[in-house]
């Protein structure tokens, strides 16, 4: 290695990369309509990544030191890396064409072939596309784009840092593909796969490149397939190879999203440059730290201190950021600036909101923001507290703002909430509530769906009509209830049991209560990557939460006006709620999860005054927030668990309560959802074809249950009899008065000839079984 200079003092993990309008996205869409070159595209990126050099670079960030980092990606970073290791996975061998062609093929699959499969990236609601490996995975090393982004940056006078999500982690991450063998684990493979990476560093160090970023996110998992002190071993391992690789870059190991202390001193000691660990959601080893140990550790290591919160966007406390690092310097390590995590998971710009009150916007902080206050610090740390005594008082201000604002406590919820306990989150018992829904007139294998049905082009045009002013609220009013009018005659005539109003008003599950809610704000331009070129723009929920008005009754009470089949009102739970905002870090979640579930409670109230007999509260995020640290697990089943049971509490026992759960890793939670204590759950369960029945039948969960029959993510039609071998599977670990038959998930991403094609056959499915098992009892 040569001797090159050390890492700068301020850097971050990541910035985002759809651009700040967006123009990512737009630019990799009109390539695959076709209406542009690849050429054009590649010209779209290399001019975006330009753009956020310099930006960073006016931000604040040094133009020498390796301080920026190269975070672009067209698509996912997991993907990136399967590109550079060449680890095609051997279903795509057939794809021909550029590099480029077959990184989309992978992301979205073609005619022939599925694409990779799609999963959540640690406790983020950013997807990542899963690698497939097998015992016989080709890999070569393709450092083209990585060095190409060098060489780019060099011309533009900038050292950059190329980053590749780590060996590690990107094994454990992977899943074996249908070829291999009995018992294969990715990981087994881990040797192959470091030879690569020490290539490409090779070519790195060929192309200039000082530094070399690798993240090893999986050091603070306890979610993974191997516990966690493996996975430290497993990096040892790995690390002791790359760092002795004699032509490389410098590294910079991460382990980002969690909490590290634990491994940081044997991180300290691995043969690489520098070290980075998550301060805001992990903390420092303060024994090693007073001891020396972790000083002796990082001798000749520098540690980036990840002091600024890449998950939400709140102004950092400066104060409070600076004193932690300063604590490493004295200790004597030499220390740099950082954030907890790559910034792709917070929006470009505060600058970029206009409807804001200025108030909200002094307490805020996107990625603009934060790679200021980073750079602050650092120049903290080189000239001393003194040096930025303005910086840290202007923080103050903002901060002693904040607590008292108008909105941010409010008294009357906070007793509210505070004079709840347990009798609130209690219901009768499972038998009294059976007994009471008995009238609903329920049959066996009772059909519904989800929620959503398909946003049509229509739909999107009418709201955007009503946005804009072109229309008035009596003609979208008009127009909802049309569309809700036609969704349920198309259920009456599909024949489904249990009817839903489709959710025609809602732009997003979570953005539609934010706006109806208070305590939160809502962005114009806060994008966030979700995957690929999908962003969604959280809500800021910023305040003490209360229901001015009732949200969702005059929907649902119109549709159920329309039938004499039960439809089931339809309300976002508080955990999902949460999850899916940017949420105030100035209190537990749960005391601000509390008061969401207190909003939800009365509208179920209202609802049921309404004549609503059941109904649904979803809450898809429950597995998400899952904390990475077993240690906290607990906790937080504990609060997430109590917050929708004192969201549904209420209810009287002849008012039935379903939730939707749509994931199908569902093991680890299994007890929390049995205790969500909801008469009736719906899950996803066909792509995995029933996995889910036979640990519920063996937990012996025994409340009504619909594992979906019909995979809602692609537009395919499964047919009647597929459909129905499905809810055999699942009639065989499950009791046949117990199980439901629904879809996956909502529908609205589909399109109506394919959702009327399948839930037809949706019903003849459970008919066809329903009909075989009355004969059986017959015969
Ligand atoms: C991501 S879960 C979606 C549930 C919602 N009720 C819908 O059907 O769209
Ligand atoms: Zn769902």
């Amino acid at each position: 290695m040569s001797a090159i200079s050390p890492l700068s003092q301020a850097t971050i993990l990541g910035y985002p990369r759809i651009g700040r309008r967006r123009e990512l996205k737009r630019a990799i869409e009109s390539f695959w309509k076709g209406n542009t070159t690849e050429a054009e595209l590649q010209a779209t990126a290399r001019e975006l990544r330009a753009t956020t050099r310099a930006r960073l670079v006016e931000l604040g960030l040094p133009t020498v030191g390796s301080a920026i980092p190269e975070s672009f990606s067209f698509y996912d970073q997991v993907l990136d890396a399967t590109l550079a290791l060449g680890a095609i996975p051997g279903r795509f061998a057939s794809v021909t064409g550029s590099d480029l062609d077959i990184y989309f093929s992978l992301a979205r699959g073609n005619d022939q072939l599925q694409p990779l499969e799609m999963t959540k990236w640690f406790d983020t609601n950013y997807h990542y596309s899963v690698p497939e490996i097998d015992e016989n995975t080709g890999l070569k090393a393709n450092p083209a784009q990585l060095v190409a982004q060098v060489t780019e940056a060099r011309e533009q006078g900038i050292e950059s840092r190329p980053v590749i999500v780590g060996p590690v982690t990107y094994l454990l991450l992977a899943k074996a593909s249908d070829d291999a063998g009995e018992g294969f684990a990715p990981i087994d493979r881990l040797d192959d796969v470091v030879a690569v990476y020490a290539e490409l560093l090779g070519a790195l160090a060929a192309a200039g490149a000082g530094w070399v970023q690798l993240d090893e996110p999986a050091l603070v998992s306890d979610s993974l397939s191997v516990p966690r002190a493996e996975t430290l071993a497993l990096v040892e391992r790995a690390y002791a190879v790359l760092g002795a690789a004699t032509n490389r870059p410098q590294i910079l190991l991460t382990a980002p999203y969690g909490d590290s202390s634990q491994a940081l001193e044997r991180l300290g000691k691995l043969p690489v440059e520098a070290v980075q660990a998550d301060l805001v959601r992990g903390s420092l080893p303060t024994a090693a730290l007073a001891s020396g140990d972790l000083a002796a550790a990082f001798t000749g290591t520098q540690l980036v201190a990840g002091v600024v919160d890449g998950r939400n966007i709140w102004r950092t406390d400066l104060r409070r950021a600076f004193s932690q690092a300063e604590q490493l310097q004295t200790a004597g390590i030499s220390t740099v600036i950082g954030t907890s995590n790559s910034l792709q998971h917070v929006p470009h710009d505060v600058a970029d909101e206009q409807q804001l009150s200025a108030q909200l916007k002094g307490w805020l902080a996107f990625a603009d923001q934060k790679v200021g206050q980073v750079a602050t610090l650092a120049r903290g740390l080189v000239e001393g507290a003194a040096a930025i005594e303005t910086e840290l008082a202007d923080t103050d201000a903002a901060l002693a703002d904040r607590a008292q604002a108008a909105g941010v406590r409010v008294d009357g919820i906070r007793s509210r909430v505070a004079a709840t306990g347990q009798p609130e989150r209690d219901r009768v018992t499972e038998q009294e509530r059976r007994d009471a829904q008995a009238d609903l007139g329920i049959p066996q294998l009772a059909t519904t769906t989800i929620g959503s049905f398909p946003q049509t082009t229509e739909i999107r045009k009418a709201r955007a009509a009503f946005t804009r002013g072109e229309i008035d609220q009596a003609q979208y009013d008009g127009f909802l209830r049309e569309e809700i009018e036609r969704v349920i005659r198309l259920q009456e005539e599909i024949g489904l049991d249990v009817l839903v109003h489709g959710e025609a008003e809602r732009n997003d599950m979570v953005q539609y209560f934010a706006e109806l809610l208070d305590g939160f704000a809502v962005t114009e331009n806060g994008w966030v990557q979700s995957y690929g070129t999908r962003a969604t723009r959280p809500s800021i929920l910023w305040g003490d939460v209360s229901r001015p008005a009732p949200m969702t009754v005059a929907w649902s009470a119109f549709a159920q006006s329309l039938t004499e089949r039960p439809v089931k009102g339809m309300l976002t739970g508080p955990v999902t709620i949460l999850a899916w905002s940017f949420v105030r870090d100035d209190q537990p979640l749960e005391d601000t999860a509390n008061q969401v579930a207190l909003a939800l409670r009365d509208e179920i109230d209202d609802l049921v005054s309404a004549g609503i007999k059941i109904v649904q509260v979803d809450e898809p995020a429950l597995r998400e927030l899952l904390p990475l640290d077993a240690d906290r697990q607990a906790a937080y089943l504990d609060w997430s668990v109590g917050s929708f049971r004192l969201a549904t509490g209420g209810a009287g026992a002849d008012v039935q309560i379903h939730t939707h759960l749509c994931y199908s890793e569902f093991g680890e939670i299994i007890d929390a959802v049995d205790g969500l204590d909801a008469d009736v759950t719906s899950i996803e369960a066909a792509r995995s074809r029933m996995d889910v029945v036979v640990p519920l039948g063996d937990h012996g969960y025994s409340r009504g249950i619909g594992p979906g029959v019909y995979d809602i993510h692609s537009p395919r039609v499964p047919s009647t009899e597929e459909q129905a071998e499905l809810i055999r599977i699942a009639a065989a670990s499950i009791p046949g008065q117990q199980l439901w038959v629904n879809p996956d998930c909502g529908l609205k991403t589909r399109g109506y000839d394919e959702t009327i094609a399948s839930l037809t056959n949706l019903v003849r499915a459970a008919r066809e079984v329903r009909e075989a098992a009355l004969a059986g009892v017959a015969s």
